[in-house]
């Protein structure tokens, strides 16, 4: 068939005959690498169809190692983190004191219930030495941001 079209084509005007042979050479390539199944020539006269087929039969294998290639770069666990520190009290490790101070209890009295937020509850406290009142927040170690969530 090929042979014949190519018979035929040198009658024709030149310029409609130099493309079909040179669009079947990539197309046997491609079928190659498929590793599909010899299929007899006569297709070779639709290399369009052959193309197709190819390319239809890689889609439902590349799925697999197209996720395996997304997942790291997906910065689906990054949102997750940014999402938890909107949940915090926004304080960080190193604004809390570094040194002992000593109990609460030992320079403070402890008084009623101020009220509660988010994060922690507020106490009503006096200090011992002045009687002076504050307001103490009491906030879960939880809440509080490490470094590396800061960075
Ligand atoms: N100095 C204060 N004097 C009197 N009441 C207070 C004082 N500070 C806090 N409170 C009471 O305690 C409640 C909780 O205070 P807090 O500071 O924890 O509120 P918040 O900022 O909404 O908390 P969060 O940031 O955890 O959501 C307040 O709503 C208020 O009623």
């Amino acid at each position: 068939m090929i042979e014949n079209k190519r018979e035929n084509a040198e009658e024709l005007p030149f310029h409609a005959q130099c493309k079909p042979p040179k669009h079947l050479k990539i197309v046997e390539e491609e079928t190659k690498q498929a590793t599909l199944p010899p299929k007899p020539k006569e297709g070779a006269t639709e290399p369009s169809e052959i193309v197709m087929k190819v390319k239809e039969e890689r889609k439902p294998a590349q799925p697999a190692s197209d996720e395996e290639e997304k997942k790291p770069a997906v910065p689906t666990r990054p949102n997750k983190t940014l999402f938890k520190r909107t949940q915090r009290a926004g304080l960080q490790e190193n604004s809390v004191l570094k040194t002992r101070t000593g109990q609460l209890k030992e320079y403070y009295n402890l008084g009623r219930k101020l009220g509660h937020g988010q994060f922690g509850t507020t106490f009503l406290c006096v200090e011992k030495a002045t009687g002076k009142e504050y307001a103490c927040k009491s906030i879960s170690k939880e809440k509080l941001l490490t470094s590396d969530e800061v960075g």
